[in-house]
């Protein structure tokens, strides 16, 4: 049975890239998720293999990058009305270009003391509780999920220990974001004693928290971790423990060497937003002379 091509499309999907724009102290997000689809003279590749008329899926990918570093990122559309051009004017194999743009939308940590690199992504996190109660005494534990945080500068990371499969180079200014989950733990136990007004608990929780990861000059997670939940400790008498489990979301610098093009993060820079694999970064802070008893595996609760 004689065969032929139908429709058909190529090219780089989901090209996540994170631009900063340095405007002094004040930093600027761009957070796109960008997925090029070509097409045009493409039957040969499929029909013999012949890759002649094929501008590689990777050379989509660093042309989004590069065109972030050289152009910036005025708009989703703009970039991608740019990218569009570029692909259809400069390879005359190519007659369409399709650009798809997801915006993750960031709103500056308000009141934060360095707030103007700190970031928290619009949406709202989800608010969690779990309260077992035997008859006797209550236990109330309650937290968030789904919280991402940036700081687009003050965080570094060096000093680390070095083996034959150490390849990481030291960081000394680097861009440090999480998806906060987070549980605490009330020491309300009893009828008797009077229960804590949860909203306000849970709003200056959050707050406090926001505001510890904004102001912290962050060596590793792990210390910044620790401050938000000391914060918590120290400002919230209603709360004995706090557990965090923090996904390290690791921004690289692109790599835009090989198109002469300076990616320095003093002035600004492109990075590739990598999901997987990631940092887990996981620890309770508890008040001194109290026990843990949120679980280790906060998926369990
Ligand atoms: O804050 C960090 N803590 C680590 O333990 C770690 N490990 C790593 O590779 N990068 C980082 N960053």
């Amino acid at each position: 049975m004689p065969t032929i091509l139908g429709q058909n499309q190529y090219g780089k999907a989901e090209n996540r890239v994170v631009k900063i724009t340095r405007d002094g102290a004040t930093h600027h997000i761009k957070d796109l998720n960008v997925s090029v689809s070509l097409s045009g003279d493409m039957e040969e590749v499929h029909y013999s293999g012949s890759n002649a008329n094929v501008l590689p899926t990777d050379t989509t990918k660093n042309t989004v990058y590069a065109f972030a570093k050289q152009y910036g990122i005025e708009s989703a559309e703009q970039f991608g009305i740019h990218l569009a051009r570029h692909f259809v004017t400069s390879q005359e194999p190519i007659r369409t270009a399709r650009i798809r743009i997801e915006e993750y939308a960031w709103e500056r940590i308000e009141n934060a003391g360095q707030g103007a690199h700190s970031f928290v992504r619009k949406g709202q996190e989800t608010r969690l509780t779990q309260i077992t109660y035997d008859g006797e005494g209550w236990e109330v534990v309650s937290g968030l999920k789904d919280l991402v945080v940036m700081n687009s500068t003050n965080s570094e990371f060096w000093g680390y220990v070095k083996d034959e499969y150490t390849t990481l180079p030291e960081a000394y200014d680097r861009i440090l974001a999480t998806e906060v989950s987070s549980r605490w733990r009330f020491n309300w136990t009893d009828d008797e004693q009077e229960a804590p007004d949860w909203d306000t608990s849970y709003e200056q929780v959050k707050e406090h928290m926001l505001r510890a990861f904004a102001e912290t000059y962050s060596l590793s997670l792990q210390q910044t971790l620790y401050r938000m939940g000391a914060r918590i400790i120290d400002h919230r008498d209603e709360i004995d423990e706090v557990r965090f489990s923090l996904p390290n979301k690791h921004h690289f610098l692109a790599d835009l060497e090989p198109f002469g093009l300076k990616n320095d993060t003093a002035d600004g820079a492109v990075y590739f937003a990598a999901d997987r694999p990631y940092g887990l970064i996981e620890a309770t802070v508890l008040r001194d002379g109290c026990e843990a008893r949120i679980p280790v595996d906060l998926s369990n609760l």
